[in-house]
């Protein structure tokens, strides 16, 4: 799925999950928390809660196109994100859609398989992302097996991290963040690297906490970036936030559910203030 947002003209999009903590749920709370106006394009639906995903349902394509025509028609959109894609149909209606419209800047979140399993796009519609989608993006944010789909290579080292957000911008993106919450290191560190458009890269890296309540990590961080991108912050003054905003809303825990628990999209970390 996948959805916008907007803030006096500004707009974001991503992906849906109903019992609130991952994909467009975990999205619109921090497009809220950073305020900006949220609109989505809904692609597809999931039954899912702390435990895993228990259903999805793909929206035809068709309706996928009306929703694009309905916000392109009235909004005026900053920046949005994708999501879950489901499958090479529906990678294909976004990108073509996203090439009509003029529609800001675009963040890849390549949801691939969530925490639980359940697998968000088939291995087909990996190759229609590369082809179509990834050229037209501003950002993408692989976590670390995300990134070994799209490079097909083992990722081990930091090294190996580097030359695959290289291979990734090769593809025609400008700007590859692959996040880290895969591989702790020895000190129990989570890095996140990011590849910028003009050549220069950066580590983030802040301590792990030992906490199951991870869920919607990687959509919060890169809805954080997509919101700030649309109020017209610079992609290298966000990611230092980004990055806070997420480590704290994983540290202050909030207990919902019984498996996998999500995020506190309540913590105040802003771009103006910390
Ligand atoms: N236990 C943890 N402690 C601290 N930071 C974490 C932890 N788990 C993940 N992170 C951070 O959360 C962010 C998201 O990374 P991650 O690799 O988990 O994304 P993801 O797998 O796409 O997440 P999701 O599929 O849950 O949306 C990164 O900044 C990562 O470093
Ligand atoms: C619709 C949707 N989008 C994204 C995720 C990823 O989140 P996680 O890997 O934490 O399960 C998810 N579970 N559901």
């Amino acid at each position: 799925m996948f959805f916008l947002s907007y803030f006096g003209g500004n707009h974001v999009r991503s992906t849906t999950s109903y019992y609130g903590g991952a994909g467009i749920n975990a999205d619109l709370k921090t497009f809220h928390n950073q305020q900006v106006y949220a609109a989505t394009i809904v692609v597809g639906l999931t039954a899912q809660n702390t435990y895993g995903v228990q259903d999805q349902y793909a929206i035809p394509t068709s309706f996928i196109s009306e929703q694009f025509k309905s916000i392109a028609n009235d909004l005026n959109i900053k920046a949005a994100k994708t999501g879950a894609l489901l499958d090479a149909k529906r990678v294909h209606i976004v990108a073509k859609e996203w090439q009509q419209y003029e529609l800001g800047k675009l963040v890849i979140d390549p949801v691939m398989v969530a925490k639980g399993g359940a697998h968000l796009l088939s291995d087909e519609a990996i190759l229609t992302m590369i082809n179509e989608l990834i050229p037209q993006a501003y950002l993408i944010t692989p976590n670390l097996p995300e990134a070994q789909v799209l490079v097909n290579q083992t990722i081990k080292t930091d090294n190996d991290v580097q030359q695959a957000a290289k291979k990734i911008q090769k593809m025609g993106v400008r700007n590859v963040l692959i996040k880290g919450g895969h591989r702790s290191n020895s000190e129990n560190n989570y890095a996140d690297y990011i590849l910028y458009e003009d050549g220069s890269f950066k580590w983030f890296v802040m301590p792990g906490v030992d906490t199951n309540r991870t869920h919607g990590t990687g959509d919060t961080l890169s809805a954080f970036i997509t919101a700030n991108l649309a109020k017209g912050y610079d992609l290298k003054m966000i990611m230092p936030q980004a990055k806070k905003f997420t480590y704290e809303a994983i540290r202050q825990t909030i207990n919902v559910g019984h498996g996998h628990g999500p995020l506190n999209h309540w913590v105040e970390i802003t771009m103006e203030r910390d």
